[in-house]
């Protein structure tokens, strides 16, 4: 566990460590080998492994941002990044061309953990030859279990049911209270079929799902076989799908595709789930097709902003469920995402291929 208070007191302790040795260093040796080292500043408390990784290259000296309850203030980062080499972020931070200007030309790469990059500016990055890692394929199972829970929650309306267990609302047993949509002979359309939407559809499955379909830039039929999905075009994913998954990246094209024109042709009982990024979202019109009946529910894991003000109008939607985005949130999962992020940094920094890296 990477979480609790001892390990967070831990994980702070060996944080600080080099730099504090840098700091402390009177023998010259040490104060030598430790300037020849690689500039590295850390945005956020990352779990422990990763940590560990970057201290026993005996290749960087890091700095971290040593929270993991806030992220590191625009100002402090801009300042903190002046002159390093690397950067290990995550998705809270903007890396665009005014945070690469005051990073300079020593920065050579940038490895986000995560599988999303929408918080890149990818055209500043390969316009100054910053190579960039990024962590896919070792959450593809947590985030795909996350969505199938998100997607029973909201179809059976979990989270209504145990409200109104614990407050009161639970009479005698009715015979229409409480009901939901069943998986059992539906369609499931999912929005972006990459490796995340194969897993969501091979959970679901075995719920005895009539058909999948999907729809994407391009038809994907390798991926798609692995399924037996249909290809169709966004009209056809909004009026035939009975659950439509949006599991496509944030990119300009798909910036509030999910609008008024989708949500207007799904099927009133049709619940739609997002966990891929707020922003594929348009969360006005996504609101009126809920409050109005357009659509039975939505489940979101993503939102615009993050977090969501708890005054925001989804939030007094009953057929609305909203977590915190927490799809790749398992111990494991983040475990590999830290390894996988230092890992990714340390080879770009040795000018050698990552173990994933964004081709710019
Ligand atoms: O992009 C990602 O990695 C997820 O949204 C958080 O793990």
């Amino acid at each position: 566990m990477w979480c609790s208070r001892v390990s967070l007191r831990r994980l702070q302790h060996i944080a600080v460590a080099p730099l504090n040795l840098f700091r402390n260093a009177t023998a010259g040796a040490v104060q030598r080998n430790m300037s020849s080292m690689s500039k590295v500043y850390v945005t956020r408390q990352i779990p422990p492994v990763g940590l560990k990784i970057l201290q026993e290259s005996g290749q960087v000296q890091y700095e971290l941002w040593d929270s993991d309850d806030v992220p590191v203030p625009r100002k402090e980062l801009l300042q903190k990044v002046k002159g390093v080499d690397a950067l290990l972020c995550v998705l809270t931070e903007k890396i665009d061309a005014e945070l690469l200007d005051a990073a300079g030309p020593n920065l050579k790469v940038v490895s986000t953990m995560s599988v999303g990059f929408d918080h890149l500016s990818l055209e500043e990055l390969k316009k100054r030859g910053i190579r960039v890692g990024y962590t896919p394929e070792v959450l593809t199972d947590a985030v795909a279990e996350l969505t199938v829970a998100l997607l029973l929650a909201t179809s059976r309306r979990l989270i209504e049911a145990t409200h109104e267990a614990k407050t009161g609302g639970w009479g005698t047993w009715r015979t229409l209270w409480l009901c939901g949509h069943e998986l059992a002979n539906s369609t499931v359309g999912i929005f972006g079929l990459g490796r995340i939407g194969v897993a969501i559809a091979e959970r679901l499955a075995p719920f005895k799902v009539k058909k999948f379909i999907y729809t994407d830039v391009e038809p994907r039929p390798e991926l798609a076989s692995l399924i037996n999905a249909e290809y169709v075009s966004m009209d056809e994913l909004a009026k035939r799908s009975d659950f439509l998954a949006a599991c496509c990246a944030l990119t300009p094209e798909t910036k509030e595709i999910c609008n008024k024109d989708l949500f207007s042709k799904m099927k009133k009982t049709s619940i739609f789930i997002n966990t891929s990024r707020g922003g594929v979202v348009h969360q006005e019109d996504l609101y009126d097709a809920l409050s109005t009946g357009q659509i039975a529910g939505a489940g979101l894991d993503v939102t615009v902003p993050e977090p969501l003000p708890t005054d925001h109008p989804l939030f007094t939607l009953k057929n609305c469920v909203i977590l915190p985005h927490i799809a790749s949130a398992s111990y494991s999962t983040r475990n590999e995402m830290s390894a996988l992020a230092a890992n990714n940094l340390l080879l770009g920094l040795r000018a050698k291929p990552m173990i994933k890296e964004l081709k710019l």
